[in-house]
């Protein structure tokens, strides 16, 4: 699907397949068109040109058979002050048509589920903001949908918030939903999803299995050098090692993503060293899965 705002292009030509019980993170920086995307899926928006469908209903056409399979928490959103959180959960049951009988027991598990269960008499904006968001969790799984759909849940919390929340997300694997999250930041979905798609620029860059890129995260490490000698020179050395996948200019000197073995690191530093070039640094840094994951997809498109 593609969403344009006039001229401006915040999601294009998506194409993207979610299994059923699995969870998907969409992963990308400000802007990158992570809730415009969803936000067609809980059909709030429709797309420019192009389809989604979630449990065989196409969004655009079957909007309210698309609500009642899904849960949705907007990346921004106002609670009902004048409520208990008990109350609250009754409201969305009802406006779910519900059955009353079962609204009471599921409204309990869910407030276990998402450590509440102490508050259910407190009023809604009494709760800190992180019981906010875990509130709205539980409110989106009070009508019992397939599939979740969460835009930056633990966006605006403290550290310890945000923890909560990873705890509650990885809780939320056992109920055997579809869920797709998003955030800007990859590492908080490595231990959640099973699936992780980069959105950059509204475009889809890559998708691959969680482990996929936790194994490239520990198969490949960034090596950050400086030196004064001239670039052909090092640029022809580093030709030389086929364990060197990708050279990038930076402002301090020189960064290559390297494939290979400590010890072939090892070797790569002397055949500099032999070739004549002066290191006045040669670091190995801490890789950051999302930058290798884009960095990877591009050294396999041949870029
Ligand atoms: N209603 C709108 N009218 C015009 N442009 C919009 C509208 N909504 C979003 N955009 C633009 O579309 C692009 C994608 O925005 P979107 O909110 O989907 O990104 P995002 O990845 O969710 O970012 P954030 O984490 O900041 O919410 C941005 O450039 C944004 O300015």
């Amino acid at each position: 699907m593609t969403k344009k705002y006039g001229k401006m292009v915040a999601v294009n030509e998506m194409n993207l397949s979610v299994q059923r019980q699995t969870v998907f993170g969409l992963v990308g920086e400000n802007g990158a068109g992570k809730t415009t995307a969803l936000s067609i899926l809980a059909t709030l928006s429709t797309p420019t040109s192009g389809y989604a469908y979630i449990n065989g209903y196409e969004v655009s056409r079957h909007p309210r058979d698309v609500r009642r399979s899904i849960g949705y928490m907007p990346d921004s959103f106002g609670v009902y002050d004048d409520l208990t959180v008990m109350e609250y959960l009754r409201f969305f049951a009802d406006c779910y048509d519900v059955d009353r009988r079962v609204v009471k027991s599921r409204a309990d598990d869910l407030l276990e589920r998402v450590n509440l269960t102490d508050k259910r008499d407190t009023y809604v904006n009494a709760l800190s903001r992180g019981m906010q968001q875990r509130l709205e969790i539980a409110r989106c799984l009070m009508h019992d949908p397939d599939v979740l759909i969460l835009d930056e849940p633990a966006s605006g919390l403290d550290p310890r918030s945000r923890l909560e929340m990873r705890g509650v997300l990885h809780g939320l694997r056992d109920l055997g939903k579809t869920i797709l999250i998003s955030t800007h930041i990859l590492h908080e979905l490595a231990e959640v999803a099973d699936e992780i798609g980069i959105l950059r620029g509204g475009e889809l860059v890559a998708v691959a299995a969680i482990q996929v890129m936790l194994q490239h995260s520990s198969a490949y490490r960034t090596i950050e050098f400086n030196t004064n000698d001239p670039d052909d020179l090092v640029e022809r050395v580093l030709a030389g090692d086929r364990q060197v996948l990708q050279v990038e200019r930076i402002a301090s000197g020189w960064e290559i993503l390297y494939g290979g073995t400590q010890g072939q690191q090892a070797t790569l530093l002397t055949r500099m060293i032999e070739a004549g070039i002066t290191l006045t640094q040669f670091a190995e840094r801490p890789t950051d899965i999302e930058q290798l994951f884009l960095r990877l997809s591009r050294v396999q498109e041949g870029k």
